[in-house]
């Protein structure tokens, strides 16, 4: 399910002039200019490793890829921020996320929500005060796993995770639809729309905030107050893809049929739930379609040696999100 690839010093050296010079001639790792000339650029990153993430995208063999050999240097990162809105005292975490923006371009479009991090296209994830308790990236309480944004049609096919920090190693954990065991009744069930995915705290209290400001109600409010009911498992009845959220997920009421499937099928990820350690330098790339995430609970200090991983989500096809984008070159759902 997982497969690691170790880049060598010289491919890592590479990396880091690479994104380096890129930073100075762009001055930001999402300034238009370039993501307009993200794929141009991407190419010039180690041919092994765009190989990789490309036969990632297209086989389907492996459903997570683990890239480790970055060069991340903790003394030159800086305090881990106590809130993904403070600036970052130094520039040099710009660098990593120049790389994390240059490997999304080899699996697709880079995007993001106005309901997350004010739409930027690269988040931190670090536990904010305050925050402990949430089911989001920012607590420190068990995250408990998930298919990333599933309560929405136009979540993401990969997501990306590179770690910067994490001296206490905590784990991230995953588990792949393809090893689960399931009879052919619950698969069948897990295919028809029966159940019910909400939308989580964080794009719910951010979409309430804007809809107050637009003074219409948001799209995330809607998937909230009446959720379309959806299949947990579809595309290939052989090798199906899957979309489940337990913690704000239901059976529709009155289906216990749909209740027991889903019970096995989360007793199964569960079974599966395998560690990845996410250490500085080394990038998780997820198949939000395969796999589930989510991550032990922690202690956070917030002396500024926290844990700090930063984020990015991809979908192959962002025209299929038109209707919630403003313009279609547009990056953000509205
Ligand atoms: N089971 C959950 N906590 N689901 C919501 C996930 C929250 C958010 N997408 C995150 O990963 O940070
Ligand atoms: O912190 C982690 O390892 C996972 C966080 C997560 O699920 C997310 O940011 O989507
Ligand atoms: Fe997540």
């Amino acid at each position: 399910m997982i497969r690691y690839v170790d880049l060598d010093a010289a491919e890592g050296a590479a990396l880091d002039e690479l994104t380096r010079s890129v930073l100075r001639d762009h001055g930001a790792s999402s300034s238009p200019s370039l993501l307009d000339d993200l794929s141009l650029v991407a190419h010039r990153m180690p041919p092994r490793l765009i190989r990789e993430l490309r036969r990632f995208r297209t086989a389907e063999e492996a459903s997570c890829l683990v890239v480790r050999g970055l060069p991340v240097d903790d003394r030159r990162l800086g305090p881990t921020p106590l809130d993904w809105r403070e600036p970052p005292r130094e520039p040099e975490s710009e660098v990593h996320e120049v790389f994390l923006t240059l490997a999304t371009a080899h699996l697709g479009d880079i995007f993001g929500w106005s309901t997350l991090q004010n739409g930027r296209l690269v988040h931190d994830v670090l536990p904010v005060p305050s925050h402990e308790n949430d089911q989001s990236g920012h607590g420190t309480v068990e995250l408990a796993w998930h298919t990333e944004d599933g309560f929405h049609p136009y979540r993401c096919d990969y997501l990306l995770l590179l770690g910067l920090r994490n001296h206490d190693a905590v784990p991230t954990g995953v588990a792949g639809v393809d090893q689960v065991v399931l009879s052919d009744e619950h698969r069948e069930v897990l295919s028809q729309p029966r159940f019910l995915i909400r939308p989580d705290t964080e794009h719910l209290r951010h979409a309430r905030t804007l809809a107050a400001d637009r003074g219409s109600p948001h799209a995330v409010q809607l998937m909230q107050d009446e959720p379309e009911p959806c299949a947990v498992l579809f595309g290939h009845p052989d090798r199906p893809y899957l979309r489940i959220d337990p913690a704000f997920m239901s059976p529709l009421p009155g289906d216990p049929e749909a209740a027991a499937a889903l019970e096995a099928l989360t007793a199964e990820l569960q079974r599966n739930l395998t560690d990845v350690v996410l250490s500085p330098g080394d990038l998780l790339v997820i198949d939000n379609y395969r796999v589930v995430h989510g991550r032990a609970a922690f202690k956070a200090r917030f002396d500024g040696t926290d844990r700090w991983l930063k984020k990015a989500v991809v979908t192959r096809d962002l025209r299929k999100s038109r209707a919630h984008r403003k313009s279609a070159a547009e990056r953000v759902l509205l």
